[in-house]
């Protein structure tokens, strides 16, 4: 085709082969969903989201924690009282529903970015899972045995795990406004 006479179109890549200025980097996008997924949380004290990743940098799944179906309006997030009436024995943690949303066969080989270091229980089914392994932001019940026998059992099955820290910008603005 004659190009001469064609009408120059403004070129926003410059010839650049460099990834555009604020790209998002891909980690920093999988905790970033996590972090989003948290606030789907109707717990008031802790709100946490995890974001499951394949091999090829896919999302297999997100969970955040919830009550188990049918206790959604019945069960209580209270902390402290009666352990039968508090929370604790009954809310899905968010890497059990990350697990079981999966939209994906299985999810070994993949990488769990969850917004609190998991427990001892959801590290066995990131153990028995498959999952290779954790990215974690906060690791504020670090000094809880639920927490120490969790890394214990991940050190066992030589399952990394890593505090994330951002690549980017550590605030990501989203604005869902239409107009
Ligand atoms: N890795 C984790 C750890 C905890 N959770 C959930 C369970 C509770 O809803 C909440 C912790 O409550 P807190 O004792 O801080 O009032 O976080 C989870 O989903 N995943
Ligand atoms: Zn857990």
């Amino acid at each position: 085709m004659d190009k001469r006479n064609q009408k120059q179109q403004p070129d926003p890549s410059n010839g650049s082969k460099r990834k555009r200025e604020g790209c998002l980097d891909c980690s920093d996008y999988f905790m970033a969903v996590a972090v989003l997924t948290s606030k789907m949380s109707e717990d008031p004290n802790t709100q946490v989201g995890a974001c499951i990743v394949n091999q090829d940098n896919k999302v297999v799944s997100t969970g955040h924690n919830q009550m188990p179906k049918g206790g959604e309006d019945k069960l209580s997030w209270a902390r402290t009282g009666d352990k039968l009436d508090t929370k604790y024995l009954y809310v899905c943690h968010a890497e059990l529903n990350a697990i079981m949303n999966k939209n994906s066969a299985d999810v070994k080989g993949c990488t769990i970015y969850v917004t609190l270091f998991p427990c001892n229980e959801c590290a066995k089914l990131i153990i028995q899972g498959g999952i290779k392994k954790v990215v974690y932001l906060s690791d504020k019940y670090k000094d809880d045995v639920l927490t120490i026998s969790s890394k214990k059992m991940l050190d066992l099955a030589e399952i990394p795990y890593e505090q994330f820290y951002p690549k980017g910008a550590p605030e990501i603005v989203i604005n869902i406004n239409p107009n």
